[in-house]
This record gives structure tokens, C-alpha cells and sequence, in this order.
């Protein structure tokens, strides 16, 4: 077969918009590219792991080992579902990212996204929307993040209820979905990856007004996603539930709408289910979002929880500085330092073939 190169973009997403937690996703310009060559080698040629490059934020964590990495695990995942028991020899992959990692900013999504694709072009698969999104969502489990990331826009998502054989393949525990591979890769481990049961998540694209734009407030800490989910609460009262329910149903709406409403959109972005929960981990959390409102910064229409945190999302019209700088003095009170920046709302992920 002739070399091939190819490039995988994925984007940054925002997850929850305050009440719509493991719900709602939005995909931002901040960006995950990786390149990928595919030499073409004599059949006879011994075999050699990819080589990773990688530059942008992470570098410093980001295991280069492709049997380690998290966007390469998941592409082998998927090529092993498909009968490919390896990457392809000598590939050559060179990453660039833009997105943080564990500051609510959606890391881990685009990285799993990155490796869906990446296992459907290694592996020349023609893999449709639906299917990409299963094997996504046996990593990672709720699909706000990963199902922005691979469609793009302000999504909507549920995950269908299986049969009780489905449910239990898309549960198996993540070690069964992304082993860790032996050291002396390139030998044959067998075939027996726990292969997604057909159409786990569903999704709907909302419509966003253009003039709506994303103020990313970063503090300059790591909260893992994990940790931020162990805060939470098993059960919720039905006040809780259904506050969140009304605000969610309005939300979807209110930020299509031209021009947008801040009298509705502030309100509609509070949320009870997973907020405030977290305020024990994000110093700040709460004076910035309840100081910060429509009244006191023009343009301004609602603010929230980035993800799972610590980054606060402000959406606005105009009026970026004032609320980011504001935001800045609130973390700073707190003996935090952030990063801010103004982000749009991108389509999905791409793949183009060179
Ligand atoms: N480009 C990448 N390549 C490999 N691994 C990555 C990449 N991006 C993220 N990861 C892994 O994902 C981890 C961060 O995931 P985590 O779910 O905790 O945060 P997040 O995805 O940034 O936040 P959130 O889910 O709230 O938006 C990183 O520590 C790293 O292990
Ligand atoms: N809905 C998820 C998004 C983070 O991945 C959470 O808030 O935990």
C-alpha cells in the first residue's frame, strides 16, 4: 500500500452550561490536531511502534509510549474491534494541542475522539457518526463532551436503554476496554475486546445565536474529572431535579434566540445538581458566579461551571475584559491565578486526507 498521511482535528468542548449536567456539550476553538503518517514499508520490514510527537499543553504529562497514551489506546480499541490487532508499522503521529488538560475544557474527550477517528482511518473502517460515537462512549461515559467533540455546535445527548446483554458489554470496566498493553508490542495478544453494543448515545444539535461568544476564565489548577464526579451526591430531591429540568428546557432555546435574552439566560444557567457540590474544589466558584450578573456587566447573559471544572464559562455578547478581569480579582482573592480567553462556537471534528 502507498504512504498516506492524514490529519484528525478535534475541538475543545464545554460540558453542563450549568443545569444540564452529563446533558449538554458545546464545542469551542481551542484545538486537538494530530498528524499521522503511514510509511510504506517492504512486508519483511521488522515490526516498529508509532512514533508520537507531541507539543502544546500537556507535553510535559502526555505519555509519548502508544501503548500508554489515551488517544492512542483508543484508536488501537478500535482497530482491535475490527480484527486489525495493531497499529499499522512505523506510523509516524505528530500532535499539537491547544486545550488544558483537566480544566473542564473537554482534554479527555477530544483525546478519545482523536483516537476513534484515528482507528477508523488507520484501519480504513468507514465507520459512520453513530458508530464512532458508541465506541467513544465505551471510554468515556457520559456523553456531553465526546458527542460536541465529534459533531460540533450546542448538543444535546441521551444514551439509549440497553438490554440487559448491551448493558452490561457497555459497562465492562475500562482496564477490559483499554488493557494495559504488554511492553513487547507487536507480538499477537488475541481478539477479545468488548465491542460496543449498537447505538448507546443519540444526540441533537440546538441552534446557537452568532452573536453569542464563550469567555473561558482557566484557573491555573488541575481538578481531574474524576475527583470532581466523587463530590457528587448519589440522589437528588425532586425541588432539585425539577429546578434543573425547567432551566435546561428553557436553555436550549434561549440561546438560539437573536438577540439573546439576559433576563432569561442568567436564570436558566443555574443549576442545583452538580455546582454546588463543587465549590469545595474550586475556591471562588461561587462569589463569581452569583457576583457576576447581567446588571453589573453589560453583555454578560449567563456564567457557569466549565465541565467538571475549574474553569467558569461566561457566555456574553460583549463586555469579555470586564467580566474576565472581575473574575480574575474574585480567584485572586482566593490565592488563585487564571488564564482567560475568548473562545466561538466550532463545528465538529475533521479528518483531511493529504
Ligand atoms: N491530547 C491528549 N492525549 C493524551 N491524553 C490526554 C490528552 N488530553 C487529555 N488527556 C488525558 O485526560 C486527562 C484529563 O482528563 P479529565 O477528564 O480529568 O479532564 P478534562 O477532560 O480536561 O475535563 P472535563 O472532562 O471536565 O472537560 C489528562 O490528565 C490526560 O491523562
Ligand atoms: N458532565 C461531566 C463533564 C465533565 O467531563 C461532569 O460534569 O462531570
Amino acid at each position: 500500500m502507498p504512504a498516506r498521511s492524514f490529519t484528525v482535528k478535534v475541538p475543545a468542548t464545554s460540558a453542563n452550561i450549568g443545569p444540564g449536567f452529563d446533558v449538554v456539550g458545546l464545542s469551542l476553538s481551542l484545538f486537538l490536531t494530530v498528524t499521522v503518517t503511514v510509511p510504506d514499508v517492504p512486508a519483511d520490514t521488522p515490526f516498529q511502534p508509532p512514533t508520537i510527537a507531541y507539543e502544546g499543553e500537556g507535553t510535559k504529562e502526555v505519555p509519548l509510549d502508544a501503548y500508554k497514551n489515551l488517544m492512542t489506546r483508543v484508536a488501537l480499541y478500535v482497530l482491535r474491534c475490527h480484527n486489525v490487532i495493531n497499529f499499522p508499522s512505523h506510523i509516524i503521529m505528530h500532535a499539537n494541542n491547544e486545550i488544558p488538560f483537566g480544566r473542564g475544557l473537554g482534554s479527555s474527550g477530544a483525546a478519545v475522539i482523536a483516537g476513534v477517528l484515528l482507528g477508523n482511518e488507520l484501519g480504513q473502517l468507514h465507520l459512520p457518526t453513530e458508530r464512532l460515537l458508541d465506541f467513544a462512549l465505551m471510554v468515556e461515559r457520559h456523553p456531553d463532551n465526546v458527542t460536541a467533540a465529534l459533531v460540533g455546535g450546542f448538543v444535546g445527548s441521551y444514551l439509549k436503554e440497553l438490554t440487559p446483554a448491551d448493558a452490561m458489554a457497555a459497562s465492562v470496566p475500562l482496564s477490559e476496554v483499554l488493557p494495559e498493553y504488554p511492553p513487547d508490542a507487536g507480538q499477537n495478544w488475541g481478539l477479545n475486546p468488548p465491542v460496543p453494543p449498537l447505538g448507546i448515545g443519540h444526540y441533537i444539535r440546538f441552534g446557537w445565536s452568532p452573536s453569542i461568544k464563550a469567555v473561558a476564565i482557566i484557573p491555573r489548577f488541575e481538578l481531574s474529572t474524576a475527583r470532581a464526579r466523587e463530590c457528587l451526591p448519589t440522589a437528588y430531591t425532586r425541588q432539585d431535579l425539577v429546578f434543573n429540568l425547567q432551566r435546561l428546557a428553557v436553555l436550549t432555546t434561549a440561546l438560539s434566540q437573536e438577540p439573546p435574552d439576559p433576563n432569561l439566560i442568567y436564570e436558566a444557567m443555574k443549576d442545583r445538581v452538580h455546582q454546588p457540590y463543587r465549590r469545595l474544589l474550586i475556591p471562588g466558584l461561587p462569589e463569581v458566579t452569583s457576583s457576576i450578573t447581567p446588571s453589573t456587566h453589560p453583555g454578560l447573559l449567563g456564567i457557569c461551571l466549565s465541565g467538571a471544572g475549574p474553569t467558569i464559562l461566561a457566555l456574553a455578547t460583549s463586555g469579555f475584559e470586564a467580566i474576565a478581569e472581575d473574575a480574575r480579582k474574585i480567584f485572586r482573592s482566593q490565592g488563585i491565578e487564571i488564564d482567560w480567553k475568548i473562545l466561538h462556537i466550532v463545528g465538529g471534528s475533521s479528518v483531511s486526507r493529504m
